[in-house]
């Protein structure tokens, strides 16, 4: 019931006038076949008693007429309607179900393939549900009108014939809410089968995929998967289509026998004076009517039962809460004067998960650099993770300038970060709009997008493109509006990590920012630049960076060493080296490989 008024009340907020005019043709459009057969019944029974009453005999037939040629035009009329309800809601669904997911500010939700999952189901059906729930009610409406229609009128003629009519168009029904189960029940066992071929199906034609899968010679491997899937859902299918068939055709022998059997009693009755010969074309316009409305209504009853579980998970996500607990009245987000304190932080990414982060603590004064240095898994990125908000620690907290991120609103607290993540993004963009995301309010502005590309060493490739900073950075898309055919352009990895560096550079002056592996695509060359002008930049900022290349990291003015989710050496370059420990093991064997290369090129 929930579904149904969620669905009812979406549409209505989509359009009240399209779902007014759409209540309106429907039911008009169900009354019709009633008239029609009244209708009929009255002008054969003028026809036969023929008494020269013309006037009547025409005005009946010009009212049948006028509508026939309503239910001739109505449907279309109803169909159009539809589809353009259909479209503005739509439009709001599509709205809402975004809105919904830009209020989880954290990143679990994101990583539960059960949510990721429900959100492509949403996506799929959000949009379309709303308006088949409506027109399925409807639907349902119209047809009850018309059976109940066609019911009062055989009343008239006999109170059993309702009741014949009635029990004929029962093994239909039965038969049909049978099928409707099954169909109900096998949508959602191979709603994973048909998942796991999607997969597949992307993965064929992924740009990112083509190289391994051309490598690999794993095509025919991936493509037999594919299929296997496919054939699973087919077979499954079959057998329910067969069933379908026993079941319809057994129904319908049984349903034709019964109405031929009512049809044989009109005709008698009409033999024996009993009744008209209108009468017995009403009785046979009714059986036909009582039997489609009645079957139209289970297909009804079964296809909304079918998406209003599918508008369940665009219901649960849209009316879902934060992911992460937002305060009541949160503090207002300090310029960072003090600086950034993890206490005794501890964290997993779920309860499932093995502690990532056992007893963390460190301090990163305002207007300093932190360097965070560990091997493969410590959880560098996870710190990071947590010190722009994206989760919460399990225990302890993470502070700024004294005050617990969870006192904060994320977003504001967001405004204050600028970030380069290991795993950054490639927009299929612009250059400029690719710098631009980073500040959305200086997106306009030319010389700031250029200054921060100059500063990120972006603006010589930028510039050198044919359309400088207006081209399109991609191979999905096209200008097609802009310069008919003008295919985008595919960068290379370093290519990109500048560009996320100048998107980061972009953001400016913001209290704190972060650097996860910004050079790890670089060439040597390119490297050291970047890192002379992370030097600068970073100047009187305070600053977090990782890097697996610790020449990069040494002049940070605090090391902090992570192994297995506990901080275990923190200290300048100088003291960790003096302290022997895991830091120096590790600078000196990439100082060795370095050395080691240069005397064999030498040697
Ligand atoms: N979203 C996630 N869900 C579950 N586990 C995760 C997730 N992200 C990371 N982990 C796990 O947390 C641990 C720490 O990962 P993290 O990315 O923080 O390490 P890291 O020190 O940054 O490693 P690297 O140097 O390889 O980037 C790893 O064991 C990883 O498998």
């Amino acid at each position: 019931m929930r579904g149904i008024r969620g669905a009812l009340g979406l549409t209505w907020r989509a359009s009240r006038v399209c779902t007014l005019v759409f209540v309106v043709l429907t039911l008009v459009l169900a009354l019709t076949p009633v008239a029609i057969a009244w209708l009929m019944k009255t002008l054969l029974d003028l026809l036969v008693a023929g008494d020269g009453r013309e006037e009547a005999v025409v005005g009946t037939a010009v009212t049948l007429a006028v509508v026939s040629l309503l239910a001739g035009v109505l449907p279309q009329a109803v169909q159009f309607v539809h589809k353009e309800l259909e479209r503005r809601v739509g439009l709001v669904a599509q709205d809402r179900l975004f809105e919904a997911t830009e209020r989880f500010v954290g990143l679990a939700k994101f990583e539960d393939p059960v949510f990721v999952d429900r959100v492509r189901l949403a996506q799929q059906h959000g949009g379309a549900t709303p308006g088949v729930v409506v027109s399925t009610a409807l639907s349902l409406g119209g047809n009850t009108v018309k059976a109940l229609g066609f019911l009062a009128s055989l009343v008239l003629l006999a109170v059993w014939l309702p009741l014949a009519v009635v029990a004929s168009a029962l093994p239909a029904l039965v038969g049909e809410i049978w099928l409707a189960r099954r169909r109900a029940a096998l949508h959602w066992r191979l709603g994973p089968v048909e998942r796991r071929e999607m997969f597949f199906r992307a993965l064929l034609t992924d740009v990112k995929a083509a190289k391994e899968i051309r490598l690999f010679g794993t095509g025919s491997h991936l493509r037999g998967r594919m299929s296997a899937q496919r054939r699973q859902v087919n077979g499954e299918q079959a057998r329910l289509d067969r069933a379908e068939v026993v079941v319809q055709v057994g129904a319908g022998v049984v349903t034709a026998g019964f109405a031929g059997g009512v049809l044989l009693w009109s005709a008698l009755a009409a033999v024996g004076g009993r009744i008209t010969i209108g009468d017995v074309s009403l009785v046979a316009a009714s059986i036909a009517g009582v039997q489609a409305a009645v079957l139209a209504l289970v297909r009804d009853l079964g296809n909304s039962h079918k998406q209003l579980l599918l508008f369940r998970h665009y219901s649960e996500i849209v009316g879902s809460g934060p992911d992460l607990p937002i305060a009541a009245q949160p503090v207002p987000v300090p310029a960072l004067r003090q600086g950034i304190e993890f206490r005794d932080v501890w964290f997993r990414y779920s309860p499932d998960h093995p502690w990532v982060l056992r007893g963390v603590s460190f301090t990163v004064e305002h207007g300093t650099a932190l360097g965070l240095v560990g091997r493969n898994g410590a959880g560098k990125s996870t710190l990071i993770k947590l010190l722009c908000r994206m989760y919460d620690p399990e225990r302890g907290a993470v502070l700024w300038d004294g005050v617990d991120l969870r006192e904060f609103d994320p977003v504001e607290l967001r405004l204050r970060i600028g970030a380069v993540f290991q795993d950054y993004m490639n927009y299929d963009l612009t250059a400029a709009e690719n710098i631009g995301l980073g500040d959305l309010d200086q997106a306009g502005d030319q010389e700031r997008v250029t200054a921060a590309a100059v500063k990120a060493g972006a603006d010589g490739f930028v510039s050198a493109m044919t359309r400088g900073y207006r081209t399109l950075l991609s191979r999905v898309f096209f200008h097609g509006d802009v310069v008919k055919g003008a295919a985008g352009v595919t960068l290379s990895g370093g290519q990109w990590q500048r560009l996320a560096l100048a998107r980061a550079y972009l953001r400016g002056d913001r209290d704190l920012l972060i650097l996860d592996e910004p050079s790890s695509g670089l060439d040597a060359e390119a490297e050291h630049q970047v890192h002379s002008g992370l030097r600068e930049h970073r100047v009187g900022r305070t600053s977090v960076l990782i890097s697996h290349r610790l020449g990069a990291v040494r002049d940070a003015d605090l090391l902090v060493v992570v192994d297995e989710g506990t901080v275990v050496e923190q200290g300048t370059h100088e003291q960790l080296m003096a302290g022997g420990g895991i830091y120096a093991g590790m600078f000196t064997s990439q100082a060795e490989g370095y050395q080691r290369g240069l005397s064999e090129v030498a040697g």
